[in-house]
């Protein structure tokens, strides 16, 4: 069998224009894993409350980060794919979940080249049904509608592997050597916390209680919050962080459920309440800049802190394209197909 492998990311819209905007955030949004309600409500919600004001405020946000080459997630997810295929020897296609860059195409390029057997990789660290969940099950639909004979294997959620942690540790001691800090944020990305519920295999083990992510359950293999939990205590460790001197947070929220807390713009307004001046903030549940890393955190995050009397407020890259991360999904490839 000939293998290859198709990198997976969310996707962005085509230009930062109100229209492409609108056309992108119908279609993520009506997408049943990510506002997770009845179709009907779903589409009154979406195309007859949020799609008639988000797209305009969105586009003025994607416009204050969009480079030249087009949006940050997309032309950063091109230079991962880009340097992992000259470190690879089979095919390496990248597409995106919603938006022109579909997975669809990028399966049949890869069948056009031969490729019968696919490693499907999520570029996401932890699991979620927003992220993970929505692109298995997306790529599987396809395979079955159109690609019959395609042999598919998924990578899961990498969020405690040993080496990820390192590199994700070691990017955070790189940016942070000359730039001294009183508090390390790492802000995830939310979801509501229904999200969490639904994925638990258990279905009794999640009480977002503050003790269920750390009590040992089969649930956590599904668990978006013991996922994040994790990453930063296993970073903390390694970068031998002291109690106090490091929190978690979530940031991104929508509309009017509960979604997990506490909330990143809250933590950063209480950290500047209480005194601290420097404080530095890591996204990994990211691992390409975006506009929720560079506009919402970068921007909006850094004027909160200024607001309330902070002074410095660093924020570190993804791992991007970043040699250590390259290096580590390449070896990771490698090991699958030469097994
Ligand atoms: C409404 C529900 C949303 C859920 C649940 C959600 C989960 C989720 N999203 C990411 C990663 C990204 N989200 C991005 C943008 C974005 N996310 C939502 C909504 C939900 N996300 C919206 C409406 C938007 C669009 C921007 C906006 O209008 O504010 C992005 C950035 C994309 C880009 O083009 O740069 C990323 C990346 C994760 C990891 C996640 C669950 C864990
Ligand atoms: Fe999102
Ligand atoms: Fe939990």
């Amino acid at each position: 069998m000939k293998k290859g492998v198709l990198l997976v990311n969310l996707g962005s819209p085509d230009s930062p224009e109100p229209k492409d905007v609108k056309k992108y955030l119908g279609e993520f949004l009506m997408d049943e894993r990510v506002i997770d309600i009845p179709y009907v409500a779903r589409a009154l919600l979406v195309r007859g409350i949020i799609l008639k004001t988000r797209p305009k405020a969105s586009a003025a946000a994607y416009k204050k980060i969009w480079w030249d080459e087009g949006s940050p997630l997309i032309v950063i997810s091109e230079r991962l794919q880009n340097k992992i295929q000259k470190q690879v020897d089979v095919p390496v296609a990248l597409a995106m979940r919603y938006g022109s860059m579909t997975i669809e195409k990028g399966l049949q390029e890869l069948v056009d080249k031969g490729v019968d057997e696919v490693l499907l990789f999520p570029l996401y660290p932890q699991f979620a049904m927003a992220t993970t969940e929505t692109i298995l099950v997306k790529a599987e639909a396809l395979r079955d509608m159109h690609f019959p004979n395609l042999k598919i294997e998924s990578v899961p959620a990498f969020y405690n592997k040993t080496d990820y942690i390192e590199v994700l540790a070691n990017s955070i001691s790189n940016h942070l050597k000359n730039k001294p800090y009183e508090h390390l944020l790492f802000s995830y990305h939310g979801v509501p916390e229904r999200h969490i519920r639904k994925s638990d295999i258990t279905k009794s083990h999640c009480k977002i209680d503050g003790s269920c992510c750390a009590t040992p359950s089969k649930a956590h293999e599904f668990c978006y919050r013991h996922q994040c939990l994790e990453v930063t205590r296993l970073v903390a460790e390694k970068l031998q962080l002291k109690n106090g001197m490091y929190s978690t947070s979530f940031q991104s929220r929508l509309g009017f459920d509960p979604w997990l807390q506490p909330y990143t713009d809250r933590t950063i307004e209480r950290l500047g309440k209480q005194g601290i001046k420097n404080m530095a903030i890591v996204t990994p549940a990211f691992v390409s800049d975006c506009l929720e890393t560079l506009e919402e955190i970068a921007m909006e995050g850094e004027e909160i802190f200024h607001e309330v009397g902070g002074n410095q407020f660093t924020t570190i890259p993804c791992l991007n394209d970043n040699d250590a991360f390259v290096n580590l999904l390449s070896k990771w490839i490698t090991n699958w197909y030469k097994n």
